[in-house]
């Protein structure tokens, strides 16, 4: 068992292509950091705006980001899956649903990626239903699908080809999600 995962995994990054590298999306989150602390240390700001990880793809992304915010905040997560170990989305599963407080705050969503649009369309129309005064998308990746999406993403690290990738917590089937740099993998109906 151990073995075939083992040699799937190292096949499909044999496969793969480096599309951006750490320096890059080292750099892209400290931009995006840099557009969130502008407005939320601005002198007239007294928000305590709440943040929102979705696990599991945002775990890494996170990681990197919560240490370069210099303004005061409330971290929790949520956690939503429409993929599982499928190349191609399904329903939006909620695993952790909101827990804290959200009415009538400012709300900063951070997602891994934006490909569809479907699960953080969900995610911001639940948390608006939830009574939040303002919900914000921050996502590490757009997708360009080449078609409209059912929720824009208000902050934006980088914007990437419509191609499946893996790396800085995304994940194919299950693998490799551990990887600094953005790759694009060939999908099982590709290979
Ligand atoms: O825009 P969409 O087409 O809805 O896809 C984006 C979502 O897909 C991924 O989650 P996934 O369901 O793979 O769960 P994961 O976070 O555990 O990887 C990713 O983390 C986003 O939340
Ligand atoms: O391209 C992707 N890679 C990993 N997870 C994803 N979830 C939606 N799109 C993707």
């Amino acid at each position: 068992m151990q073995d075939f995962h083992h040699n799937r995994a190292r096949a499909l990054l044999e496969t793969a292509e480096e599309l951006f590298n750490k320096e890059t999306v080292d750099a892209a989150v400290t931009r995006m950091a840099d557009t969130l602390n502008a407005r939320f240390n601005a002198p007239d700001s007294q928000e305590f705006p709440l943040v929102l990880g979705v696990m599991g793809g945002a775990v890494v992304f996170t990681g990197n980001l919560l240490p370069q915010l210099t303004f005061p905040l409330e971290f929790d997560y949520i956690h939503v899956s429409r993929y599982g170990d499928e190349d191609q989305g399904g329903q939006v599963v909620w695993k952790v649903v909101p827990r804290s407080n959200v009415t009538g705050r400012t709300v900063i969503v951070l997602d891994d990626i934006l490909d569809e649009g479907e699960t953080l369309a969900h995610v911001k129309q639940r948390l608006l239903d939830m009574g939040a005064a303002e919900v914000i998308l921050a996502v590490f990746c757009d997708k360009a699908i080449g078609k409209a999406k059912p929720c824009k993403a208000d902050i934006v690290g980088i914007t990437i080809p419509n191609r499946f990738v893996v790396g800085f917590g995304m994940d194919a089937y299950g693998y490799w999600r551990n990887l600094p740099g953005l790759w694009a993998i060939k999908t099982d109906s590709e290979a």
